[in-house]
């Protein structure tokens, strides 16, 4: 009996915390004006994705992000977790592929919030709790970069280029490290930057907040995204901008709000679409979600 009843909380508990995940999930895609990105009243800089395309991924997602909750209560090492969650995730990719015909929604977010959902599975068994999440993503991640990108560089280069995806090519071009760079040192934009910008602006609405908190993570963020469709001039040039939006108040004041009113319109125009952005926004208001759920608020 004991034990059955062990396994019905980890399942409630898994539950729970990608519930989290998917929250934060339709908070980002909601928010507006998201400069670039598609809102509930806007494409952004797609033609090929909508609003109702993230909510159907987002359906996609909920049973893979509650595996990867699952897999991270357990008395598994980070990095065996990891290992465990790989597969989970590429089975992932699929759905959400088979729910969008094809469409790359959540690529990106899938891996961030499946690593974050197993890292709070484990925070949670080994009751280290919230302040150990951190350290578990860092310890499930630990030499990514040099596993799937420095040490594959020569099998990389003599590979058809076509066949690369863009963060591997990236990483042969430019050495840009992307999603893998950001998630092994520990997601640092989102724990020493964006969080604090997310929870402490509670004098702003919660879609204020969310687009404060997007244009804070704009500046810092190396977006494969813009990288492989414009040019690493491209951006800086919103990493700048971000930054004067900021310094002008953001959603604060009118001037800030007009300014991200235009970036939004001229990103829509050039097509300049700060995916990986997005992504750390989602991941911030999981952590986020996640601090409240482990201090019982
Ligand atoms: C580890 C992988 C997920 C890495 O895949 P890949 O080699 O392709 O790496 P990147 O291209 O570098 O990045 C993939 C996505 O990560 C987001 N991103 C980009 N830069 C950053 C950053 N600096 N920090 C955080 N996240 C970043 C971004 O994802 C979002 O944008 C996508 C939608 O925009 P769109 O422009 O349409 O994207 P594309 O379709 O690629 O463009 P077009 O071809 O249409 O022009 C969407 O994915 C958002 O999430 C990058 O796209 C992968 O190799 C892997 O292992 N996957 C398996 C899953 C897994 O392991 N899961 C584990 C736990 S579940
Ligand atoms: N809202 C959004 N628009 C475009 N790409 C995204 N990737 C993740 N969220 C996104």
């Amino acid at each position: 009996m004991e034990r059955e009843g062990r396994t019905e909380s980890f399942k409630a508990q898994a539950i729970e915390i990608a519930s989290l995940a998917v929250q934060a999930i339709l908070y980002e895609a909601s928010c507006h004006p998201s400069p670039g990105l598609v809102s509930a009243i806007s494409t952004g800089a797609h033609s090929d994705m909508d609003y109702f395309t993230f909510l159907d991924s987002a359906s996609a997602l909920i049973s893979p992000l509650i595996q990867c909750a699952h897999a991270g209560l357990s008395t598994e090492s980070p990095k065996e977790i990891f290992q465990t969650i790989r597969s989970i995730g590429q089975l992932g990719e699929q759905r959400m592929f088979a729910k969008t015909r094809g469409v790359n929604t959540h690529k990106g977010t899938l891996f961030l919030l499946g690593i974050c959902c197993a890292a709070a599975g484990k925070a949670l068994y080994s009751g280290a709790g919230f302040a150990s999440l951190r350290s578990i993503i860092q310890d499930m991640t630990e030499g990514l970069v040099e596993g799937e990108l420095s040490a594959r560089n020569q099998e990389l280069a003599n590979t058809d280029p076509t066949k690369l995806t863009h963060g591997e090519r990236l990483y042969l071009t430019h050495k840009i490290e992307g999603i893998r760079g950001e998630v092994q040192r520990g997601l640092p934009i989102v724990f020493d930057i964006a969080l604090n910008v997310y929870q402490e602006n509670h004098d702003l609405s919660l879609n204020s907040r969310l687009i404060q908190t997007l244009v804070t993570i704009m500046q810092f963020c190396e977006d494969t995204n813009i990288l492989h469709r414009h040019s690493l001039e491209t951006l800086r040039e919103v990493q700048v901008r971000a930054g004067r939006i900021i310094a002008l108040g953001g959603m604060k004041t009118p001037a800030g709000i007009k300014a991200i009113e235009e970036m939004d319109k001229d990103f829509c125009h050039r097509r300049i679409g700060p995916g990986g952005s997005a992504d750390l926004l989602g991941v911030t208001v999981f952590v986020a979600l996640l601090e409240d759920l482990f201090n019982g608020r």
